[in-house]
């Protein structure tokens, strides 16, 4: 690039931002966020970045968090064994006092601490607070048979008024996804659907999903086949044939599309500020859901 195309493409940039600033302006992104961008300190520090930048721009930026790989750790070092069934940890009550400590108390508070080093904008909540998650005991079928995974929660109602307000006020609400049944029992929920969820909820613009690949890719284990984008009727017909890790967030880009959130994302968290150039650009990054009525 010589001296004199160098200002013209850094200006062609900052403008190519100006639908998407207008587009966006004052209304809610939903962004989970997990894998190797929390765990990554320039990543970590790249997501932060984005988030404030969104906040900043007049976006209003809710962060959900995951902490599976935290939890794994924290459970392997006081030597209790835990399980997957369909992609969810079956919890016992043992199991739930640690996924709810390291969620909430560890996970929350890093990643709260880790926005806050812009100043005071994020603050914390558990799905519990408020009644801001409501669940029930989830019941999964495995060879058509129903099977019991303990305190996983199934999310049947959402108030979300304190993530409300706490944006009025100019705050980035950080949640865990942890929620309470009516009658108080305490239950973990896959973060990826309670994300969705809240995205519902909130009447988002955007879901977006941070990960550890580009996104979907249509003959997974092969990577050479990466869907940019699908509408939810496409990703509905998939879903069923999916391995274990996507299940989840393409299951959460469903809920959150056909519960009237006009864009849902699954993005590369290992590309520093992935959320920026998805929301930003063109391009855009990662794989795309639409409704039918959206797909040009
Ligand atoms: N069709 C697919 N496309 C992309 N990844 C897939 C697909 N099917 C399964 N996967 C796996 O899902 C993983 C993402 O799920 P997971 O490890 O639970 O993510 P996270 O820790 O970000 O919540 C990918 O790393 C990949 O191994
Ligand atoms: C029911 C269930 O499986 N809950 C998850 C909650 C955390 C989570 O979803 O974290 P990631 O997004 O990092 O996977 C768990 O216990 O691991």
């Amino acid at each position: 690039m010589t001296a004199d195309t160098a200002p013209a493409a850094k200006a062609a940039t900052l403008i190519e931002a100006l639908p998407y600033l207008e587009r966006f302006h004052g209304r809610t992104v939903v962004i989970k966020y997990g894998g190797h961008a929390m765990t990554d300190e320039a990543l970590r520090r790249s997501f932060a970045d984005d988030v404030m930048f969104l906040r900043y721009a007049g976006i209003r930026p809710v962060v959900v968090h995951g902490g599976g790989p935290q939890i794994n750790a924290h459970l392997d070092r006081l030597g209790v064994e835990s399980t997957f069934t369909n992609g969810l940890r079956v919890t016992t009550p043992e199991t739930m006092e640690i996924v709810r400590m390291v969620l909430v108390g560890q996970v929350n508070r890093e990643v709260v601490g880790l926005i806050n080093r812009h100043g005071p904008y994020a603050v914390g909540l558990s799905g519990e607070d408020a009644h801001l998650f409501t669940a029930e005991r989830k019941i999964v079928e495995v060879d058509g048979e129903p099977v019991d995974i303990g305190q996983v929660g199934e999310i049947v109602k959402v108030e979300p008024g304190a993530v409300e307000a706490l944006l009025a006020d100019g705050r980035v609400p950080v949640v865990s996804s942890i929620a309470r049944g009516e009658d108080g029992t305490v239950y973990n929920v896959n973060a990826d659907t309670a994300a969705a969820a809240l995205a519902v909820a909130l009447d988002a613009a955007k879901l977006i999903v941070l990960t550890d690949v580009e996104g979907l890719y249509a003959d997974y284990p092969a990577r050479d086949g990466l869907i940019s984008r699908l509408t939810a009727g496409e990703l509905e017909e998939l879903l069923p044939g999916l391995s274990a890790g996507m299940v989840p967030k393409m299951g959460a880009c469903l809920t959150a599309v056909r519960g009237g959130v006009a864009q849902a994302h699954v993005l590369d968290g290992r590309v520093p500020h992935a959320v920026l150039l998805e929301v930003f650009t063109d391009e855009g990054i990662g794989t795309m859901v639409l409704p039918e009525s959206e797909d040009a």
